[in-house]
């Protein structure tokens, strides 16, 4: 199993879940947050050291999904959330040790 915690503009968000269901996703969770990447916030330079002053907002998707599901939820993603100017994001993949669906106490794939 994989973790998948992409962070993207907030209004590829509509996007990008649709991509998601369209491949088999039945679950993520979505979290406003606020980041800066290469190009994107401002940084000030203060007695020789560098300080982010500025943050933009952005979502974070995350979703746990089978191992084969890994590439074409990357593809998802990456189509949905795809303007080809700074700041688009990025995707992270972890491996997944372990769920729990709490209800019913399945674990693994089946939980998730
Ligand atoms: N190395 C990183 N670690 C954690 N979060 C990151 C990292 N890089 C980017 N992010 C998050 O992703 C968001 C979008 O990053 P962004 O797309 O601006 O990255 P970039 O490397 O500057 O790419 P681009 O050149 O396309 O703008 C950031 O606002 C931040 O929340």
């Amino acid at each position: 199993m994989k973790f998948v915690s992409a962070i993207i503009k907030p209004f590829k968000l509509d996007e990008v879940r649709e991509g998601l269901s369209a491949i088999g996703v039945q679950g993520l969770t979505v979290t406003e947050v606020k980041g800066f990447g290469r190009q994107k916030g401002h940084t000030e330079l203060y007695r020789g050291a560098e300080y982010v002053v500025d943050f933009l907002p952005k979502v974070k998707v995350e979703i746990a999904i089978a191992d084969e599901l890994l590439e074409q939820a990357i593809e998802a993603i990456e189509k949905a959330a795809h303007t080809g100017k700074i700041g688009d994001g990025k995707i992270f993949v972890f491996d997944l040790m372990h769920v729990v669906r709490i209800r019913t106490s399945e674990t693994g794939d089946a939980a998730i």
